[in-house]
Protein backbone atom coordinates (compact mmCIF):
# COMPACT_ATOMS: atom_id res chain seq x y z
CA UNK A 1 0.00 0.00 0.00
CA UNK A 2 1.55 3.90 -1.24
CA UNK A 3 1.69 5.74 2.22
CA UNK A 4 -0.24 8.92 2.02
CA UNK A 5 0.89 12.53 3.68
CA UNK A 6 -0.05 12.80 7.11
CA UNK A 7 -1.31 15.64 8.19
CA UNK A 8 -2.33 18.10 11.09
CA UNK A 9 -4.27 20.68 11.45
CA UNK A 10 -4.05 23.59 13.84
CA UNK A 11 -7.18 25.94 14.96
CA UNK A 12 -9.16 23.03 13.46
CA UNK A 13 -12.33 24.70 14.66
CA UNK A 14 -11.82 27.18 12.52
CA UNK A 15 -13.66 28.82 9.68
CA UNK A 16 -10.82 26.63 7.65
CA UNK A 17 -10.06 24.61 9.92
CA UNK A 18 -12.99 22.59 9.30
CA UNK A 19 -12.88 23.35 5.84
CA UNK A 20 -9.47 21.73 5.40
CA UNK A 21 -10.81 18.55 7.59
CA UNK A 22 -13.51 18.20 4.65
CA UNK A 23 -10.81 18.68 1.97
CA UNK A 24 -7.79 16.25 3.75
CA UNK A 25 -10.89 13.40 4.15
CA UNK A 26 -11.54 13.73 0.47
CA UNK A 27 -7.88 13.58 -1.14
CA UNK A 28 -6.22 10.36 -1.78
CA UNK A 29 -2.69 11.62 -0.88
CA UNK A 30 -3.61 12.67 2.22
CA UNK A 31 -4.91 11.51 5.48
CA UNK A 32 -5.26 13.55 9.11
CA UNK A 33 -3.62 12.10 12.16
CA UNK A 34 -3.38 15.48 14.33
CA UNK A 35 -5.75 18.66 15.10
CA UNK A 36 -4.76 21.03 17.45
CA UNK A 37 -7.06 23.76 19.43
CA UNK A 38 -6.13 26.55 22.07
CA UNK A 39 -6.16 25.37 25.60
CA UNK A 40 -9.71 25.18 27.23
CA UNK A 41 -11.37 25.07 24.00
CA UNK A 42 -14.59 22.54 24.25
CA UNK A 43 -12.98 20.84 21.52
CA UNK A 44 -9.72 19.81 23.18
CA UNK A 45 -9.83 15.74 24.01
CA UNK A 46 -13.07 14.93 21.88
CA UNK A 47 -13.11 12.41 18.83
CA UNK A 48 -12.70 15.05 15.97
CA UNK A 49 -15.39 13.22 13.27
CA UNK A 50 -18.13 13.56 15.85
CA UNK A 51 -17.05 17.55 17.64
CA UNK A 52 -18.02 18.09 13.64
CA UNK A 53 -21.10 16.24 13.96
CA UNK A 54 -20.37 13.04 12.00
CA UNK A 55 -18.92 9.61 12.66
CA UNK A 56 -15.88 9.18 15.05
CA UNK A 57 -12.15 9.05 12.93
CA UNK A 58 -9.90 8.59 16.43
CA UNK A 59 -8.36 11.97 15.78
CA UNK A 60 -8.37 13.39 19.19
CA UNK A 61 -7.78 17.46 19.41
CA UNK A 62 -5.72 18.40 21.73
CA UNK A 63 -3.79 21.28 22.74
CA UNK A 64 -0.47 19.78 22.81
CA UNK A 65 0.83 20.54 19.27
CA UNK A 66 3.95 18.81 19.38
CA UNK A 67 2.24 15.59 20.34
CA UNK A 68 -0.19 16.29 17.45
CA UNK A 69 3.07 16.69 14.81
CA UNK A 70 4.32 13.90 15.89
CA UNK A 71 3.34 11.42 13.43
CA UNK A 72 2.40 13.97 10.70
CA UNK A 73 4.57 14.97 7.47
CA UNK A 74 2.76 18.74 7.55
CA UNK A 75 0.63 21.20 9.21
CA UNK A 76 -1.58 23.09 7.95
CA UNK A 77 -1.95 26.39 9.77
CA UNK A 78 -4.62 28.97 9.34
CA UNK A 79 -5.18 30.38 13.08
CA UNK A 80 -3.37 33.41 14.02
CA UNK A 81 0.20 35.85 14.23
CA UNK A 82 1.26 34.93 17.52
CA UNK A 83 0.63 31.14 17.70
CA UNK A 84 2.01 30.44 13.71
CA UNK A 85 4.87 31.57 14.86
CA UNK A 86 4.54 29.28 17.94
CA UNK A 87 3.68 26.72 15.46
CA UNK A 88 6.79 27.81 13.43
CA UNK A 89 9.14 26.12 16.26
CA UNK A 90 7.20 23.11 16.74
CA UNK A 91 7.23 22.09 13.34
CA UNK A 92 10.71 22.88 12.77
CA UNK A 93 11.77 20.56 15.87
CA UNK A 94 9.47 17.59 13.91
CA UNK A 95 10.95 18.42 10.70
CA UNK A 96 7.73 18.93 9.04
CA UNK A 97 6.56 21.15 6.34
CA UNK A 98 4.40 24.35 8.15
CA UNK A 99 2.10 25.76 5.48
CA UNK A 100 0.67 28.85 6.79
CA UNK A 101 -2.32 30.99 5.31
CA UNK A 102 -2.61 32.89 8.51
CA UNK A 103 -2.94 36.54 7.66
CA UNK A 104 -1.98 39.66 9.91
CA UNK A 105 1.63 39.44 10.57
CA UNK A 106 3.64 42.04 10.93
CA UNK A 107 6.89 42.23 8.97
CA UNK A 108 8.65 41.56 12.22
CA UNK A 109 6.67 38.49 12.82
CA UNK A 110 7.02 37.52 8.87
CA UNK A 111 11.20 37.78 9.85
CA UNK A 112 11.13 35.87 12.93
CA UNK A 113 10.04 32.88 10.58
CA UNK A 114 13.19 32.66 8.84
CA UNK A 115 15.12 30.98 12.10
CA UNK A 116 12.28 27.76 12.19
CA UNK A 117 13.34 27.89 8.01
CA UNK A 118 16.61 27.10 8.63
CA UNK A 119 14.83 23.61 9.55
CA UNK A 120 12.09 23.12 7.90
CA UNK A 121 10.12 24.14 5.13
CA UNK A 122 7.67 27.01 5.15
CA UNK A 123 4.82 27.61 2.30
CA UNK A 124 3.13 30.84 3.42
CA UNK A 125 1.13 33.13 1.34
CA UNK A 126 -1.95 35.63 2.24
CA UNK A 127 -4.05 33.88 -0.78
CA UNK A 128 -3.78 29.84 -1.56
CA UNK A 129 -6.14 30.11 -4.16
CA UNK A 130 -5.16 29.32 -7.78
CA UNK A 131 -6.91 32.53 -8.86
CA UNK A 132 -5.45 35.00 -6.64
CA UNK A 133 -1.78 34.02 -7.23
CA UNK A 134 -2.28 34.43 -11.20
CA UNK A 135 -3.88 37.01 -10.30
CA UNK A 136 -1.07 39.07 -8.73
CA UNK A 137 1.01 37.87 -12.06
CA UNK A 138 -1.61 39.79 -14.22
CA UNK A 139 -1.65 43.20 -11.52
CA UNK A 140 1.89 42.94 -11.93
CA UNK A 141 2.43 42.94 -15.66
CA UNK A 142 -0.57 45.37 -16.09
CA UNK A 143 1.26 47.64 -13.51
CA UNK A 144 4.03 47.32 -14.91
CA UNK A 145 2.52 48.46 -18.45
CA UNK A 146 1.25 51.59 -16.69
CA UNK A 147 2.48 54.53 -15.65
CA UNK A 148 1.65 56.75 -12.59
CA UNK A 149 -1.03 58.36 -14.63
CA UNK A 150 -3.30 55.14 -13.73
CA UNK A 151 -3.59 55.61 -10.09
CA UNK A 152 -3.84 52.12 -8.44
CA UNK A 153 -6.27 51.11 -5.59
CA UNK A 154 -6.76 48.08 -3.78
CA UNK A 155 -10.56 46.91 -3.12
CA UNK A 156 -11.19 43.94 -0.35
CA UNK A 157 -14.22 42.27 1.11
CA UNK A 158 -14.68 40.21 3.55
CA UNK A 159 -17.07 38.53 6.15
CA UNK A 160 -17.64 40.25 9.52
CA UNK A 161 -15.49 38.24 11.74
CA UNK A 162 -12.32 38.77 9.83
CA UNK A 163 -10.03 40.93 11.94
CA UNK A 164 -7.13 42.32 10.06
CA UNK A 165 -6.74 44.35 7.42
CA UNK A 166 -5.52 45.09 4.49
CA UNK A 167 -6.30 41.57 4.37
CA UNK A 168 -3.36 39.20 3.25
CA UNK A 169 -4.60 38.96 -0.55
CA UNK A 170 -4.66 43.03 -0.79
CA UNK A 171 -1.47 43.64 0.66
CA UNK A 172 -0.12 40.72 -2.24
CA UNK A 173 -2.18 42.16 -4.93
CA UNK A 174 0.14 45.97 -3.81
CA UNK A 175 3.23 43.88 -3.61
CA UNK A 176 2.97 43.10 -6.97
CA UNK A 177 1.94 46.16 -8.15
CA UNK A 178 4.60 48.07 -6.84
CA UNK A 179 7.14 45.35 -7.91
CA UNK A 180 5.46 46.19 -11.46
CA UNK A 181 6.34 49.92 -11.17
CA UNK A 182 9.85 49.36 -9.42
CA UNK A 183 9.01 50.65 -6.19
CA UNK A 184 8.65 49.61 -2.69
CA UNK A 185 5.26 49.22 -1.50
CA UNK A 186 6.16 50.48 2.32
CA UNK A 187 7.10 54.07 0.45
CA UNK A 188 3.80 54.09 -1.68
CA UNK A 189 0.94 52.13 0.51
CA UNK A 190 -2.14 54.51 1.14
CA UNK A 191 -4.42 52.45 3.91
CA UNK A 192 -7.13 53.85 6.25
CA UNK A 193 -8.30 57.26 4.70
CA UNK A 194 -10.09 59.78 7.25
CA UNK A 195 -10.92 63.17 7.36
CA UNK A 196 -8.98 65.63 5.47
CA UNK A 197 -6.57 63.23 3.60
CA UNK A 198 -5.47 65.51 0.65
CA UNK A 199 -5.86 64.82 -2.67
CA UNK A 200 -4.56 62.03 -3.35
CA UNK A 201 -0.91 61.55 -4.14
CA UNK A 202 0.08 60.95 -7.28
CA UNK A 203 2.11 56.88 -7.53
CA UNK A 204 0.21 55.15 -4.22
CA UNK A 205 -1.08 52.39 -4.14
CA UNK A 206 -4.01 52.65 -2.16
CA UNK A 207 -5.90 50.30 -0.26
CA UNK A 208 -10.02 50.27 1.11
CA UNK A 209 -11.29 47.39 3.29
CA UNK A 210 -15.43 46.41 3.08
CA UNK A 211 -16.34 44.02 5.75
CA UNK A 212 -20.08 42.85 5.78
CA UNK A 213 -21.89 39.71 6.26
CA UNK A 214 -20.49 36.44 5.41
CA UNK A 215 -18.46 37.60 2.42
CA UNK A 216 -15.80 34.69 1.88
CA UNK A 217 -12.94 37.17 -0.02
CA UNK A 218 -13.32 39.81 -3.10
CA UNK A 219 -10.51 41.25 -4.29
CA UNK A 220 -10.40 44.30 -6.79
CA UNK A 221 -7.49 46.17 -8.04
CA UNK A 222 -8.12 49.37 -10.49
CA UNK A 223 -6.53 51.04 -12.45
CA UNK A 224 -7.84 54.59 -12.98
CA UNK A 225 -6.92 56.72 -15.31
CA UNK A 226 -8.35 59.61 -16.84
CA UNK A 227 -11.04 58.82 -19.03
CA UNK A 228 -10.97 55.21 -18.36
CA UNK A 229 -10.59 52.59 -15.73
CA UNK A 230 -8.82 49.06 -15.84
CA UNK A 231 -10.54 46.04 -13.07
CA UNK A 232 -9.15 43.52 -12.32
CA UNK A 233 -11.39 40.81 -10.15
CA UNK A 234 -11.09 37.69 -8.10
CA UNK A 235 -14.36 36.57 -6.06
CA UNK A 236 -14.28 34.09 -4.03
CA UNK A 237 -17.18 32.16 -3.27
CA UNK A 238 -16.19 29.21 -1.66
CA UNK A 239 -12.97 28.61 1.21
CA UNK A 240 -12.34 25.01 -0.29
CA UNK A 241 -9.97 27.10 -2.83
CA UNK A 242 -8.19 28.06 -0.14
CA UNK A 243 -7.68 24.46 1.48
CA UNK A 244 -7.15 23.08 -1.64
CA UNK A 245 -4.22 25.04 -2.23
CA UNK A 246 -2.96 25.00 1.21
CA UNK A 247 -3.13 20.94 0.92
CA UNK A 248 -1.33 21.22 -2.44
CA UNK A 249 1.40 22.93 -0.87
CA UNK A 250 1.72 20.45 2.17
CA UNK A 251 2.14 17.65 -0.37
CA UNK A 252 3.93 19.58 -2.84
CA UNK A 253 6.75 20.90 -0.24
CA UNK A 254 7.56 16.98 0.92
CA UNK A 255 11.13 16.52 -0.05
CA UNK A 256 12.23 20.05 -0.98
CA UNK A 257 15.26 21.93 0.89
CA UNK A 258 14.07 24.27 3.93
CA UNK A 259 13.15 27.51 3.15
CA UNK A 260 10.41 30.19 2.93
CA UNK A 261 8.23 29.34 -0.10
CA UNK A 262 4.89 31.09 -1.22
CA UNK A 263 2.28 29.65 -3.62
CA UNK A 264 4.07 30.42 -6.63
CA UNK A 265 6.56 28.74 -6.01
CA UNK A 266 3.77 25.65 -5.43
CA UNK A 267 1.69 26.60 -8.38
CA UNK A 268 5.28 27.19 -10.99
CA UNK A 269 4.06 30.63 -11.50
CA UNK A 270 7.01 32.34 -10.52
CA UNK A 271 9.52 33.98 -13.36
N1 LIG B 1 -4.10 32.35 3.08
C1 LIG B 1 -5.36 32.07 2.75
O1 LIG B 1 -5.66 31.56 1.65
C2 LIG B 1 -6.43 32.34 3.75
C3 LIG B 1 -6.10 32.86 4.96
N2 LIG B 1 -7.03 33.01 5.93
C4 LIG B 1 -6.53 33.47 7.21
O2 LIG B 1 -6.52 32.36 8.11
C5 LIG B 1 -6.72 32.82 9.45
C6 LIG B 1 -7.89 32.08 10.07
O3 LIG B 1 -9.07 32.40 9.39
P1 LIG B 1 -10.48 31.76 9.82
O4 LIG B 1 -10.41 30.27 9.74
O5 LIG B 1 -11.51 32.48 9.03
O6 LIG B 1 -10.55 32.23 11.34
P2 LIG B 1 -11.29 31.54 12.59
O7 LIG B 1 -11.30 32.55 13.66
O8 LIG B 1 -12.56 30.91 12.13
O9 LIG B 1 -10.29 30.36 12.98
C7 LIG B 1 -9.04 30.54 13.59
C8 LIG B 1 -8.81 29.38 14.50
O10 LIG B 1 -7.50 29.43 15.05
C9 LIG B 1 -7.62 29.20 16.44
N3 LIG B 1 -6.49 29.71 17.21
C10 LIG B 1 -6.15 30.99 17.41
N4 LIG B 1 -5.07 31.03 18.21
C11 LIG B 1 -4.75 29.75 18.51
C12 LIG B 1 -3.77 29.12 19.32
N5 LIG B 1 -2.89 29.85 20.00
N6 LIG B 1 -3.70 27.78 19.37
C13 LIG B 1 -4.59 27.02 18.71
N7 LIG B 1 -5.58 27.55 17.95
C14 LIG B 1 -5.65 28.91 17.86
C15 LIG B 1 -8.91 29.87 16.82
O11 LIG B 1 -9.34 29.44 18.09
P3 LIG B 1 -10.21 30.47 19.00
O12 LIG B 1 -11.53 30.55 18.33
O13 LIG B 1 -10.24 29.80 20.33
O14 LIG B 1 -9.48 31.78 19.00
C16 LIG B 1 -9.80 29.38 15.67
O15 LIG B 1 -10.27 28.08 15.89
C17 LIG B 1 -6.91 34.34 9.34
O16 LIG B 1 -5.66 34.96 9.54
C18 LIG B 1 -7.36 34.52 7.90
O17 LIG B 1 -7.11 35.80 7.39
C19 LIG B 1 -8.33 32.67 5.75
C20 LIG B 1 -8.73 32.16 4.56
C21 LIG B 1 -7.82 31.95 3.45
O1 LIG C 1 -9.97 36.02 6.61
C1 LIG C 1 -10.42 35.53 5.55
O2 LIG C 1 -11.54 35.01 5.48
C2 LIG C 1 -9.54 35.52 4.37
N1 LIG C 1 -8.32 35.90 4.53
C3 LIG C 1 -7.30 35.95 3.54
C4 LIG C 1 -6.83 37.37 3.38
O3 LIG C 1 -6.60 38.05 4.40
O4 LIG C 1 -6.65 37.80 2.24
C5 LIG C 1 -7.69 35.25 2.27
C6 LIG C 1 -9.14 35.30 1.90
O5 LIG C 1 -9.41 36.50 1.26
C7 LIG C 1 -10.06 35.04 3.08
Amino acid sequence: MTQTTGITITGVSGRMGQMLVQQVATNPKAHLVGAVERAGHDWIGQDLGQVMGGAANGVIVTADAAAAMIEADAVIDFTAPLATLAFAAVAADAGIVHVIGTTGMSADEIAQLSLPAKRSVIVRAGNMSLGVNLLTQLTRKVAAALDEDFDIEIIESHHNQKVDAPSGTALMLGEAAAEGRGVALADVSDSGRDGITGARKRGDIGFSAIRGGDIVGEHDVMFAGAGERIVLRHIASDRAVFARGALKAALWGQGRSPGEYDMLDVLGLNG
